[in-house]
This record gives structure tokens, C-alpha cells and sequence, in this order.
């Protein structure tokens, strides 16, 4: 499914630095470049009305996600009140083997320790969604965060050749057998997700759908930062998916934001997993559960690694809210909208894009008016 989910950015190309790679390993001190000065918050792009207000304001908090036992009998419930609090949670006994996530784990780990001139060769291209490179809201701020991404949508062979032109299988296995297994688990949370709402398979209609469900990999790094606290790893961002799965070495770097609290920071808990509610979840449940605003901070002395799996729908498949979600007293409040189409507007507007998919057009234009990029 590569074409199709890359459909989405043919229009809209990243033209951003790409001379900007630095060999981060080598630097003693953080390059202006990479100071996002007081706060990283001072460079959010503040348009957005419902994100931005409280990420600007935010302090930390010292608030846990939910974690959450997928053989507890209460899990339901669990996801249910996770969800609609939260946006996100932890879960273990997901039932993928700790041996895959260790795996997974020493292939991003391989991949990132190449020269950055062999990266290089599996640069993402600019209208381009697989390959190496920096993540694509880079483009939205002034200042190059302290990460390198890894993205991988089907096969990775195509990348994985430009490496290792001599031994790229090993890459190669590990990373379609976690595509298989995460796609089997991303499939079971979104039922169970979509259950505590009260919505059962046969209640949701995939119109027209003509490919399956599919995702992405996306194989973040984060060095050691001489001065963790002027860097960012990851500007927040909500995921344009219907749920994200996200594996993260024993070093903490997420943080979520919870409304009315602060920037909660997601403990790694060995084998666990995170998963967030996506922008699409957000629109099939008609708002009841936010996407979650997230992002990664950085460290002075540990070289982070996270790996996210972006779970999303077939993609010609309009999403809007769930019939049963919606009535005369909850009228749906978004249109509906493909995976494509949704990237697309995200890569032109990143953080207003699901409030240009809200049904209330004036208002939509008055956003559009102010776009900052
Ligand atoms: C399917 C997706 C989801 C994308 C775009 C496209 C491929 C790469 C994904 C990420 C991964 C890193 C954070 C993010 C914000 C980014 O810059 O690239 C994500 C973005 C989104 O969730 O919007
Ligand atoms: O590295 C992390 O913890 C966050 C990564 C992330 O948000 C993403 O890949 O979308
Ligand atoms: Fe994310």
C-alpha cells in the first residue's frame, strides 16, 4: 500500500534542509540551529485554538497513563475510560514477544549508528513517504529537532537495500514480521477501543473499501544532547492515524498532554507497549476520544530509541463519525474524509487539519487565513 498512503504528500513535497543532517554523536555543544532558546513551546505554531492554548500553558505533571492488562476481564472498561481521559495508555500482555521487540529494537538500532552518509542513500525523497530523514512537520518550525526518523510503509527492501547492498535480509525479516504482528494487535486494540464505545463489527460499514488496513513503521532516534534542555526530540504533534503503537527503549522521552494538568511523562515499563488514540479515531468516535497531544524531550546522557507503528484505515475509505455516535442531540461534528486526504491536508497544515475537517465552514476560513507556514 506505499502508493497510497504516500498519495497524500505528492502534492504538498518536503522541501526542507536536508544538508541540515548533522553527525550529532560528534557535537559538544547544541548548534543554534537546534536551540529552541526558553521553551520549545515558543516555537509551537500557535493557530491551533483547541491544542495550543493549553500546550503553551503547560507545566509538567507527575499524573501516570492508565496501564492496562489486556487479560484483565475489566480491560474494556479500562480502555474505555483510558481513551476518553487520556487519549492514550499502556498496555501489557499485548502478546508480542519480547524477543520481536528486542529485535526490532537492534535493527533501528543498526540502522542509526551507519554513517550519516550511507543514511544518506535511503533519504527519503521529498514527495516521498518511506526512507530516512527528518520527521516531516520539521518543516513547520524554525528550529531542526535533535532526532533522525526512519519511515516504513510495505516493504522495506527498497531502503533496506540502499544500506546494506550486501545484507539487508536480516533488516528486512525483522521488520515485515513486526508489520504482521502489529498489524494483527493494532487490529484487536481499535475493536476493543471501538467496543467501549458500544460499537460492535457489524455496526461499522467501511464503504467502498477496497484495500485493507494497513501501517507504517516509524523508527525514531534520539541521541545524546549536550544541552537537553534548549533541545527538542519531537515538537508535539497529534498522529494522523486511527491508533498508534509505540515500543520504547528503557529511556523516557514521550510525555502526553493532559488537559487542565500538564506534560505527563509515559514511564517505559519493560515490555509494555503505549497506544494513543489518532486523529482518525478521534473523528470515527465523533470527538468522545481526543487524539493526544505528544511529543519526545531528550536527554544528556542516553541515546533514545522509539519505534511506532501508524495504524490506519483502507485508503480510499471516508471516515466520519459513527452513525451510532451521532443524534439529534450529537450532531456529527466532522466530514468525512479519507487516510489520503486526511496526510495531505496534515502535511499543508499540520496542526489545524482536524479543525479544517470540523463542520462549521466560516470559521474553518478564518483558520486557513491565518495559516503560519
Ligand atoms: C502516516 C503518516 C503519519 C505521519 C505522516 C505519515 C508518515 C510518517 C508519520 C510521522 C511519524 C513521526 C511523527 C509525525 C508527526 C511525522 O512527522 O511523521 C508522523 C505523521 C503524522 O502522524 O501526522
Ligand atoms: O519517540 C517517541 O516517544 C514519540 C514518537 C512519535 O510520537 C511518533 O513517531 O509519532
Ligand atoms: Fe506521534
Amino acid at each position: 500500500m506505499p502508493s497510497r498512503v504516500s498519495d497524500g504528500f505528492r502534492s504538498h513535497p518536503l522541501h526542507f534542509n536536508q544538508h541540515k543532517h548533522l553527525d550529532f554523536n560528534s557535537l559538544k555543544e547544541l548548534p543554534e540551529s537546534h536551540a529552541w532558546t526558553t521553551s520549545p513551546l515558543d516555537h509551537y505554531p500557535c493557530t491551533d485554538p483547541i491544542n495550543t492554548t493549553a500546550a503553551a500553558a503547560a507545566t509538567t505533571t507527575t499524573e501516570s497513563v492508565p496501564v492496562i492488562d489486556l487479560n484483565d476481564q475489566n480491560a474494556l472498561d479500562q480502555v474505555g475510560h483510558a481513551c476518553r481521559n487520556w487519549g492514550v495508555f499502556q498496555v501489557s500482555n499485548h502478546g508480542i514477544k519480547t524477543s520481536l521487540l528486542h529485535e526490532v529494537e537492534s535493527a533501528g538500532k543498526r540502522l542509526f549508528s551507519l554513517p550519516i552518509q550511507q543514511k544518506l542513500r535511503a533519504a527519503r525523497s521529498p514527495d516521498g513517504v518511506s526512507g530516512y530523514g527528518v520527521a516531516r512537520i520539521s518543516s513547520f518550525f524554525p528550529k531542526h529537532m535533535w532526532s533522525e526518523g526512519f519511515t516504513i510503509f510495505g516493504s522495506p527492501a527498497e531502503q533496506a537495500r540502499r544500506l546494506w547492498p550486501h545484507g539487508y535480509s536480516n533488516f528486512c525479516e525483522v521488520i515485515e514480521e513486526y508489520e504482521r504482528e502489529m498489524k494483527q494487535l493494532a487490529g484487536r486494540l481499535m475493536w476493543l477501543i471501538l467496543g467501549s464505545l458500544g460499537i460492535a463489527q457489524e455496526d461499522v460499514k467501511w464503504d467502498g473499501a477496497k484495500g485493507d488496513f494497513t501501517g507504517g513503521i516509524q523508527l525514531n532516534s534520539y541521541p545524546a544532547c549536550p544541552d537537553p534542555d534548549r533541545a527538542m526530540g519531537l515538537a508535539a504533534h497529534t498522529d494522523s492515524t486511527l491508533l498508534t503503537i509505540l515500543y520504547q527503549n528503557n529511556t523516557s522521552g514521550l510525555q502526553v498532554l493532559r488537559e487542565g494538568s500538564g506534560w505527563a511523562t509515559v514511564q517505559p515499563i519493560p515490555g509494555a507497549l503505549v497506544v494513543n488514540v489518532g486523529d482518525l479515531l478521534h473523528i470515527l468516535s465523533n470527538g468522545l476520544y481526543p487524539s493526544v497531544l505528544h511529543r519526545a524531550v531528550v536527554n544528556r546522557t542516553q541515546h533514545r530509541l522509539s519505534i511506532a507503528y501508524l495504524y490506519g484505515p483502507p485508503a480510499n475509505v471516508p471516515i466520519s463519525p459513527l452513525p451510532k455516535l451521532v443524534g439529534p442531540t450529537h450532531p456529527p461534528l466532522y466530514r468525512p474524509v479519507t487516510w489520503t486526504e486526511y496526510l495531505d491536508i496534515k502535511a499543508k497544515h499540520f496542526n489545524k487539519a482536524l479543525a479544517l475537517v470540523r463542520l462549521r465552514g466560516h470559521f474553518n476560513k478564518a483558520l486557513l487565513a491565518g495559516d503560519d507556514r
